[in-house]
């Protein structure tokens, strides 16, 4: 069902619109290859992005006239998300009223299953979700293109999360194209004890960098330009979990360990653990291990749990859709 039809199909004006809910998953980048800083202080990326079956929801009910945005939020990390008008999902749905020139009175609530800070991209979930909620609760009907332009101007990784399933991010990484895969891939997340911020684990990896290079020695005249990795496309493309397993890298994960040492020990304890291969989810400090099946994964988790190297371990399986009305 297309957002127009969602709201023809409620039959009312936007006043009394009834709620809806877009359910969201979280996504671990199977190959994180980092470039060197650009101008504007992104960094050039070849990621591969994957979808992973833990969810966000989000739901939009109407605001009164005047009211502008409100958040609320509710799930085990609730308290340390913002429900300001700094919030992914607040931001999103005003960017969508200012492109349409409509007044953003909308009420949205999350239900957060996704890290926070976790490098699992929770928040962008949330502003990809509340972009598709707020286009069906506001009869809109958005080009998919444009909700894509909108995404990628409140963050790199908004995209994908509207996007899902597995994908190649360049540009920043809000740039996609859709990877081919076969099957499906078990995951174990190992979740940490607070979280690490993206830019402080970008600006760790330039230091590291500069350490190794000199000065300039993480700008884009020093470091290669990242490519794909074709031994990980073809083992998605095959649906080959133990290729999968030896082809992951991420060039964040030096500068995620060099920040939080501690993460050594929880990786060696999923792969001692049977993991078919483990690497830090993005900018951490979430460690990601891949599983033969969901034995393995069942097995794999319960040996983290009892490690004393997480606060908690999560599974999941993968590819799934982005963004969705449900
Ligand atoms: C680590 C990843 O999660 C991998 O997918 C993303 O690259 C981060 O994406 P994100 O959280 O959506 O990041 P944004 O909100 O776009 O940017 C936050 C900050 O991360 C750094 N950043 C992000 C993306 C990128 N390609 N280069 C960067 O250097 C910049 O310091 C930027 O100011
Ligand atoms: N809806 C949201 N959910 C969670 N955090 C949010 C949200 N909106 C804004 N934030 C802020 O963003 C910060 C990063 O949270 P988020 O969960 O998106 O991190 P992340 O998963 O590491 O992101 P990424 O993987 O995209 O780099 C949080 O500390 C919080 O202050």
């Amino acid at each position: 069902m297309t957002a127009a039809d969602h709201h023809a199909d409620a039959g009312i004006d936007a006043g009394t619109a009834a709620p809806v809910t877009v359910r969201v998953p979280a996504k671990v980048n199977v190959q994180l290859a980092v470039g060197g800083r650009r101008a504007d202080g992104f960094h050039a990326l070849a990621t591969v992005f994957f979808a992973v079956g833990l969810f966000d929801e989000v739901t939009a009910r109407p605001g009164e006239p005047g009211e502008g945005v409100t958040i609320t939020v509710e799930g085990p990390d609730a308290g340390v998300v913002p429900t300001d008008g700094t919030n992914l999902a607040a931001r999103a749905a005003q960017a969508l009223a200012t492109h349409h020139g409509v007044a953003a009175d909308v009420r949205l609530h999350i239900a957060k299953d996704i890290p926070v800070a976790g490098g699992m991209a929770g928040g962008s979930a949330d502003g990809a979700a509340a972009l598709l909620a707020c286009d069906a609760l506001w009869g809109l009907d958005t080009p998919r293109e444009t909700l894509f332009a909108l995404a990628a101007e409140l963050g790199s990784d908004v995209p994908f999360s509207l996007h899902g399933g597995v994908a190649l991010g360049e540009g920043r990484g809000e740039q996609l194209t859709p990877v081919p895969t076969q099957g499906a891939f078990h995951w174990v997340f190992a979740v940490a004890d607070g979280g690490l911020s993206t830019p402080a684990v970008y600006g760790e990896c330039d230091r590291l960098r500069e350490l190794a290079g000199g000065p300039g020695g993480a700008d884009e005249s020093h470091v290669p330009t990242p490519a794909a990795d074709r031994a990980l496309l073809d083992a998605l493309a095959t649906g080959d979990p133990a290729a999968l397993g030896a082809a992951l890298s991420n060039d964040l994960q030096a500068a995620a360990l060099s920040l939080r040492p501690s993460l050594a020990d929880t990786l060696r304890a999923g792969t001692d653990a049977g993991a078919i291969g483990a690497l830090v989810s993005g900018s951490g400090p979430t460690c990601a291990f891949l599983t033969k099946d969901a034995s393995d994964a069942a097995a794999v988790a319960s040996a983290l749990a009892a490690s004393g190297t997480c606060r908690n371990v999560r599974t999941a399986v993968g590819p799934v859709p982005g963004a969705q009305l449900s």
